[in-house]
């Protein structure tokens, strides 16, 4: 830019600014004699303030020039960067002056603090005195953080929070008249006192009145107020069985008509036979009929045993379930040892029970109903709409209401565990209703919480028996079978049950410590209560020798029972004194139902686990999630200890080893 050019833009920005600043100045003296009497009267200091504004405008102007040379900005006449600024000022003068939006155009219009002196001191006296401080704002408070416990609880099933926790030590005598009792007939009262029983354990005492006490749960002919569902958890050997035994014999026996009128769901065939037998024993001259379904016989032979009325939800039931089951005369259900036997999915048939219980539909929506001539028709379901009155209109043709149905019992569901699952999906399988869950668990310590107990039940801290005493013994692998034989002679041992991983561990370990035994015959340092009597029992073996076995274990012809987890649940032997691990359980459902076996009925009970070295921090923490750590101690077995056995076994291992290259060759 050259010199000239240079000075005629400063001229021009020099007029531009003057013309600027004389238009403000105006607009400002014509703002002053508008507003200055009511300013003086409503605070003083605000000409003041507004003097140091404008001063502080014309400050900005000068500082920014360009902005103010700009030949767009004169054209116009008016000043845009200034006008933010105004609000500012009138909020000080004017609360109604504030409130009104700012225009682009405002400039043209006159501005509303220039009305007459009059108006401008009516406003003044009507507005309100500005209050001194703003009102202060409560300070933030934070909440209590919720426990651990109900942070836990939230969103879990409610029938579980509203479980009923059973005190595990409390007991009510058969003769008393508690409710537990009172509603138990004569009959059966006499019966269980035959059977040696005198007092009801916690579980029975929960739970019977519960199916007995009042008629809904009772009947299952209220379609529309069927009965509730239970699911009790209870530690092992609590009494379980006849926690439904008594109320189901009780509920049956009223019946006159032999039909199919519950199912017991079990999965071993051992635990068939063992409930079959409580059963007989507590019906006894009831006229109630037991049948028993374990898939041994052809399907007709067990069909033809089980139904004489051939309803079609037997049927079905039959044609599905290969699982052991026993099923006694309509449709209560009761499934023990629930949560293995929902887990298992074996021919789908917990889907097909359920629906052996229901009326079958038909794909297009229609229930297949049985009619007066026991033909099966597709029929409609009616709507329901006071089908009583229907049928009382003059000349109407017939309309099929549910008046006309067969009236169908609903089906109760009884659920067994001493590790009931928490498992939120395989639960809602069982399309339970309303369900009602008991929970025998023996307190934490005295101050725990309800929830806390509950906590415990979902976390799966599953409850055990108080009179058990358990130990672990950590060893190397190879020897565990020293260890075991050390276990058995030093304490003495004759009624055992040893647990292996496998049904091959198991008959290798049998022939072990039979020529073990045999050794310590022929060398004759055996001490006068040895020879001991050792077996498998596995899925190695028929059904038939297993049961003979069982037997032999029940007389104590058997001393000692090596078996796979075969009979690790519900089999109730009450004399097993000790319950060893010999391999250890890999997870905590298993432990509990192994370590069940002893300590039952309120009997006092050994658990050993034998635990490798490279096992040991897994079955620890195993332990303490379950929080169970602290009831296993630790039992130590030094070379001393062990040696006076060696000779025998090193013998015992070289006839194995035989044994094994040989059927190897
Ligand atoms: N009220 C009672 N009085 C005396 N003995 C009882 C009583 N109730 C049950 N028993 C006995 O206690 C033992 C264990 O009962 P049961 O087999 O029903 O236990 P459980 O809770 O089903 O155990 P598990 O979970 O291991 O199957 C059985 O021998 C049974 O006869």
């Amino acid at each position: 830019m050259d010199n000239a050019t240079t000075s005629t833009v400063q001229k021009d920005k020099t007029k531009a600014k003057k013309r600027y600043l004389k238009a403000k100045k105006d607009r400002r003296k014509k703002r002053k004699g508008g507003s200055a009497h009511a300013q003086a009267q409503t605070r003083t200091g605000g000409e003041h303030k507004e003097n140091e504004d404008v001063s502080s405008d014309e400050e900005e102007e000068d500082s920014q020039p360009d902005v103010v040379a700009n030949p767009v900005y004169a054209n116009h006449d008016v000043a845009e960067p200034a006008e933010p600024k105004r609000p500012k000022k009138r909020r000080r003068v004017e609360p109604e002056v504030v409130d009104t939006p700012i225009d682009d155009d405002e400039q043209e219009k006159p501005p509303k603090d220039a009305l007459d002196h009059e108006t401008a001191l009516n406003l003044a006296r009507k507005s309100p005195t500005p209050p001194t401080a703003l009102p202060s704002f409560p300070l933030p408070s934070r909440p209590d953080a919720p426990s651990k416990s109900t942070l836990a609880l939230q969103g879990l099933d409610k029938a579980l929070i509203e479980a009923e926790l059973v005190d595990p030590l409390r007991t009510i005598p058969l003769e008393g008249d508690a409710d537990a009792v009172s509603l138990i007939s004569d009959k059966t009262r006499r019966r269980l006192k035959d059977l040696g029983i005198s007092t009801m354990f916690a579980v029975q005492t929960a739970v019977i009145p519960f199916l007995l006490g009042d008629s809904t749960q009772r009947s299952l002919y209220l379609p529309y107020n069927p009965p509730r569902d239970i699911c009790v958890s209870a530690p092992t050997g609590s009494g379980k069985t006849l926690a439904y035994v008594v109320p189901m014999t009780e509920i049956l026996s009223a019946r006159v008509v032999i039909r199919l009128r519950a199912l017991v769901v079990l999965p071993t065939r051992d635990l068939v036979a063992q409930v079959r037998e409580t059963f007989e024993a507590v019906a006894k001259g009831r006229g109630l009929k037991i049948g028993t379904a374990t898939g041994q016989h052809s399907f007709a032979h067990e069909q033809a045993q089980l139904i004489a009325d051939k309803s079609p939800g037997l049927y079905n039931l039959l044609l599905s379930l290969e699982a052991c089951l026993t099923c006694c005369l309509t449709f209560r259900k009761v499934i023990d040892e629930a949560d293995r036997l929902i887990a298992q999915s074996f021919q789908d048939w917990l889907a097909q029970v359920l629906a052996a219980t229901r009326p079958s539909m038909a794909s297009d929506g229609t229930a297949h109903l049985v009619d007066a001539k026991s033909t099966y028709t597709g029929v409609h379901y009616p709507d329901a709409l006071a089908p009583a009155f229907l049928h009382q209109l003059y000349g109407t043709p017939h309309i099929h209401t549910d008046l006309d149905e067969k009236k169908e019992p609903s089906c109760q569901k009884l659920l067994f565990s001493a590790t009931l699952t928490r498992d939120p999906a395989k639960i809602a399988s069982l399309n339970l209703r309303d369900p009602k869950y008991f929970v025998v668990q023996g307190q934490a310590n005295e101050t725990s919480s309800k929830e806390e107990e509950i906590m415990d039940l979902v976390m799966e801290k599953f409850s055990m028996p108080t009179t058990l005493i358990e130990h672990m013994i950590v060893c190397e692998s190879s020897q565990k079978p020293l260890m075991l034989l050390h276990l058995l002679h030093a304490h003495g041992v004759r009624n055992a049950l040893v647990f292996t991983k496998s049904a091959e561990s198991t008959s290798r370990l049998v022939r072990l410590l039979e020529f073990f035994e045999s050794i310590r015959d022929t060398t004759g340092d055996k001490d006068k209560d040895l020879g001991i009597v050792v077996r498998a029992y596995s899925s190695d073996l028929g059904a038939r020798d297993r049961r003979t076995i069982l037997e032999k274990f029940k007389s104590q012809e058997i001393h000692i029972l090596v078996c796979s987890d075969l009979i690790s649940r519900g089999i109730d032997i009450s004399h097993v004194s000790h319950v060893v691990s010999y391999d250890a359980p890999l997870d905590m459902r298993k432990y509990v139902h192994r370590v069940g076996r002893t300590a039952r009925a309120g009997r006092t009970g050994d658990a050993w686990t034998l635990v490798e070295e490279q096992e040991a921090r897994y079955f620890k923490s195993m332990m303490k999630d379950a929080d169970h750590l602290g009831a296993v101690k630790r039992m130590r077995i030094s070379e001393k200890d062990l040696a006076p056995l060696m000779p025998s076994y090193e013998g015992a291992l070289d006839k194995l080893k035989d044994v094994y290259s040989r059927s190897n060759s």
